[in-house]
């Protein structure tokens, strides 16, 4: 069994014993126990059934290339075959959530890092933290892009960069406002491509159907400077206008003289608009104030 009972059996601040020196460990295929590959076929059908109109074009190729269309939890061995070979990336396992240095490490050497546990069947809506849907059904189809493979590599090495400067809180936010949580905009109209939408039942309606959340044009220096929470709906989605657009103003654009520039700069709440901003849509933002509770902000 490669469950997780408790959420906290996954955090670790040094390499358990089974895992190697860079946090990975054996995905151990062979134990996943039907029900387990019953919970992913489970998962899957929800969302397929989901995306048609509604995922980005490119993770929707993403699924056809790398046949993840196929039952049960996938095999990295046989799925790396085939990701190795369109864009160079490589599925790692590792035992849960892994330091921000080995994260990047790993990312900036095209691995993907990916827990290997499967959530229980009374958890298919919420999760606290990544497990194998997420991450593979949710990150791996857009890493059969060139060009997002080139993004997160990228985004590997500004992560090592962003350590030395001490602005890890703001490039965490770049990936959180695409890499987890991004629109595009295609000639159809807008989709999702963000892993953390892909992967949601709720969320996937709610990011393109809802008058809820503010849509808002992706600006470099807006989102490096937006809080999100990580407890419920975003109440902000960013929208890039195009994969080479957004590859144009990150990979080809160096960040230090923009960390510089807005370390003087106040961070901009969940849901404000500032005057800047290029609206698509202006939230009513009534999803998040019925919510009881304070949200956790980062
Ligand atoms: C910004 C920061 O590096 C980020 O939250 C990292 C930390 N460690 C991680 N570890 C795993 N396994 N998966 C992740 O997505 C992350 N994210
Ligand atoms: N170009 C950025 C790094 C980066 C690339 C791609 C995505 C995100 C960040 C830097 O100079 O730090
Ligand atoms: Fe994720």
């Amino acid at each position: 069994m490669l469950t997780a009972p408790d959420p906290e059996s996954h955090v670790y601040d040094k390499p358990p014993a089974h895992a190697n020196a860079d946090w990975t460990i054996d995905q151990n295929w062979s134990a996943y126990t039907a029900e387990e590959h019953a919970t992913w076929d489970t998962l899957f059908a929800r969302q397929r059934e989901m995306l048609p109109g509604r995922a980005a074009q490119a993770f929707l190729d993403g699924i056809d290339i790398l046949h993840l269309s196929q039952p049960g939890i996938p095999d990295f061995e046989e799925l790396n075959r085939i990701l190795m070979d369109a864009t160079g990336w490589q599925v790692v396992a590792v035992p849960g959530l892994v330091p921000d240095d080995v994260f990047f490490d790993h990312l900036a050497n095209r691995r993907f890092v990916s827990g290997n546990f499967i959530r229980q069947p009374d958890q298919l809506d919420y999760l606290q933290e990544p497990d194998i849907f997420h991450d593979v059904f949710g990150h791996v189809p857009m890493l059969a892009d060139q060009r997002f493979a080139d993004y997160m590599e990228a985004y590997g090495r500004g992560g090592l960069r962003a350590l030395k400067f001490g602005t890890l809180k703001q490039l965490a936010r770049l990936y959180w406002y695409t890499v987890e949580f991004g629109l595009i905009r295609e000639p159809e109209g807008l989709r999702i491509y963000g892993a953390g939408i892909v992967s949601s039942y709720g969320e996937s309606v709610f990011a393109l159907d809802n008058d809820s959340p503010n849509r808002i044009m992706f600006n470099l220096e807006r989102v490096l400077r937006t809080e999100y929470r990580i407890d419920d709906f975003q109440q902000n989605y960013f929208v890039i206008p195009s994969l080479d657009e957004l590859l144009r103003v990150t990979v080809e654009t160096d960040f230090k003289p923009v960390y510089e520039k807005i370390a003087d700069m106040p961070d901009i709440a969940i849901a404000d608009i500032i005057e800047s901003d290029d609206v698509i849509t202006r939230g009513k933002q009534d999803h998040a104030s019925a919510q009881s509770g304070t949200a956790v902000v980062v």
